[in-house]
């Protein structure tokens, strides 16, 4: 998917939310474990539950590859019940020296031999440009870059001062001239609203996808007085808050009234940028 459809996709539904699909099997509701893949009927009931709400799903590949084999096919069923308009990241936080990095590229961007094709994946900027230009050898292919994360940790180096800038503004700035903003995202956490109108004068044009609103505390409001540009610019994630409303029978209609309450902000917003 390319932006401008994203751009068409986040207009027409009135929502820039991205769900992130995370499940671990033991938190559950009961009443799916009697399918042969629990995982795989849960994503299926909040994709089919909540798909006119948002424009994206970002499976996290670790609740995957945790049940090994099987995990990993979970994913592929996941990603193929996913509608096609639906924008998709494997958030798996890849990146290695070049040859390796383009396999990684394959496992995640090439259908015919993975049986997966995601729009996009996370990508780790630690070992620079080599480590992440074979990730953007596909057409309408994006590479999420960690810049700022959402977590506790993004202090220890991430805002380190590296000569006259911080080491994500760093990041920002040399990978902005790696891919057009029509191949790369930046991953910037929404525990870190204060940093917004500095990241967003870094880079003015690029979406930015959102992690940390609902179970990290972050809040949509404050990431959107900065966040947002003259195509919404963001994906904000919520996994969580979402997927665990409820542990019943009603485990999806409970996590399509919280996207949906996600969903009506989100429209509040654009409408007051009169981006719709
Ligand atoms: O790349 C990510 O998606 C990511 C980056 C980051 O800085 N913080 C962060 O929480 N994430 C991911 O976003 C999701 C957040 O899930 P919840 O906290 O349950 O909404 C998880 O899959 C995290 O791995």
């Amino acid at each position: 998917m390319n932006k401008e459809q994203l751009f068409e996709q986040i207009k027409q539904k009135k929502s820039f939310l991205c769900i992130g699909l995370d499940p671990v099997l033991n938190k559950l509701p009961k009443h799916l474990l009697k399918y042969n893949d629990p995982i795989l009927e849960f994503n299926k009931q909040l994709i089919d539950a909540t798909h006119d709400l948002c424009v994206a799903y970002k499976p996290n590949t670790a609740f995957y590859e945790s049940y090994g084999a099987k995990g990993w096919q979970t994913l592929t069923e996941t990603w193929k019940h996913i509608p096609n308009n639906l924008f998709t990241i494997a958030d798996a936080k890849r990146g290695d020296i070049g040859n390796t990095s383009a396999m990684y590229a394959e496992a995640f961007f090439n259908e015919e031999g993975s049986g997966m094709s995601f729009d996009s994946v996370t990508v780790a900027p630690y070992m620079g440009k080599d480590s992440v230009s074979p990730f953007l050898n596909f057409k309408d292919k994006w590479v999420i870059l960690l810049a700022l994360t959402s977590n506790e940790g993004s202090q220890d180096f991430q805002t380190r001062q590296s000569g006259d800038d911080k080491l994500f503004e760093q990041v920002i700035k040399t990978s902005s001239q790696w891919a057009s903003t029509d191949q790369m995202m930046f991953v910037v956490g929404a525990t870190k609203a204060e940093a917004f109108e500095n990241i967003r004068n870094l880079a003015p044009d690029h979406f930015l996808l959102v992690p940390g609103v609902g179970a990290q505390g972050g809040s949509l409001a404050a990431v959107c007085k900065y966040g947002l540009n003259s195509k919404c610019g963001l994906l904000v994630n919520a996994a969580r808050s979402i997927i665990y409303a409820s542990d019943g029978l009603d485990f999806a209609e409970k996590a399509r009234a919280e996207a949906l309450t996600l969903q009506q902000e989100m429209e509040q917003i654009l409408g007051a940028a009169q981006l719709i």
